[in-house]
């Protein structure tokens, strides 16, 4: 199946600017991204980036094709999925806490009995759309906003199955601070790492648990 993990390449993670410096943000998304692709090669896929900018080699797995287009992430998917037949998998490629088996798992639970569903969603935990599996080839992306709900509504329309595949592993994108501490208390890959060499370490005081600066 052709797999692809959309990029913006330029001032990424702008949410996480009260942690992170804006180097540390692009360098941080270009290690998740490192990660998901190494995630997608292990599990057999040989993934397309799909980057609003160039990138360095070494932001990537050898072999890792980029194709660059500076258009809004919806347009660029878009683009993408009209130009090929299904099926495609597109992953985010801010999900660090992504395995091997958890996408295996994904793609297996959307394949229920051998009846593909035509599209299958794993969902992000604020209502986004962390990867999707599409077959049906009519069916186009609205990423942003609650993205799960829209990308139901616009299969119902068509009348194409949907499967939702809820995995903690897919649902963690890393968006807020607060998603930092998911990394720290989950994470055992580059992420994790880069999060504890940069300083970046949990914070248990009241509340919720969430990360500050040693
Ligand atoms: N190709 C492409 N990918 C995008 C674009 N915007 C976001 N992405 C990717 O889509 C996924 C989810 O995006 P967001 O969580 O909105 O990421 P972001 O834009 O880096 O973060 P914020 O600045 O905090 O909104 C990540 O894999 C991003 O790298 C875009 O305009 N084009
Ligand atoms: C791209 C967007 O991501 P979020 O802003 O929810 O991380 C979505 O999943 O629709």
């Amino acid at each position: 199946m052709r797999s692809l993990i959309p990029f913006a390449a330029v001032d990424p993670k702008t949410r996480l600017d009260s942690v992170l410096t804006a180097d540390e943000r692009a360098a941080f998304a270009r290690v998740m991204l490192r990660s998901v692709c190494a995630t997608l090669h292990e599990t057999g896929y040989e993934p397309t980036v799909l980057s609003t900018a160039s990138l360095d080699d070494t932001a990537l797995p050898a072999s890792t094709a980029v194709v660059v287009d500076d258009q809004p992430l919806t347009a660029a998917v878009n683009d993408q999925l009209a130009a090929t037949e299904p099926p495609t998998l597109i992953v985010m490629a801010d999900l660090p806490l992504a395995t091997p088996d958890a996408i295996r798992r994904f793609i297996a639970a959307s394949d229920d009995a051998g009846n593909d569903a035509d599209i299958a969603i794993a969902p992000g935990l604020g209502g986004g759309t962390n990867a999707l599996v599409v077959r049906e080839p009519a069916f186009r992306v609205d990423y942003h906003g609650a993205s799960y709900l829209d990308h139901h509504e616009i299969a119902a329309d068509l009348g194409a199955t949907v499967e939702t595949v809820d995995s903690r592993q897919l649902a963690t994108d890393i968006d807020e601070p607060s998603d930092l501490a998911e990394v720290l208390i989950h994470g055992d890959g580059p992420a994790r790492e880069w999060l504890v060499e940069a300083g970046v370490e949990l914070d248990t005081g009241d509340g919720r648990v969430g990360v500050r600066r040693s």
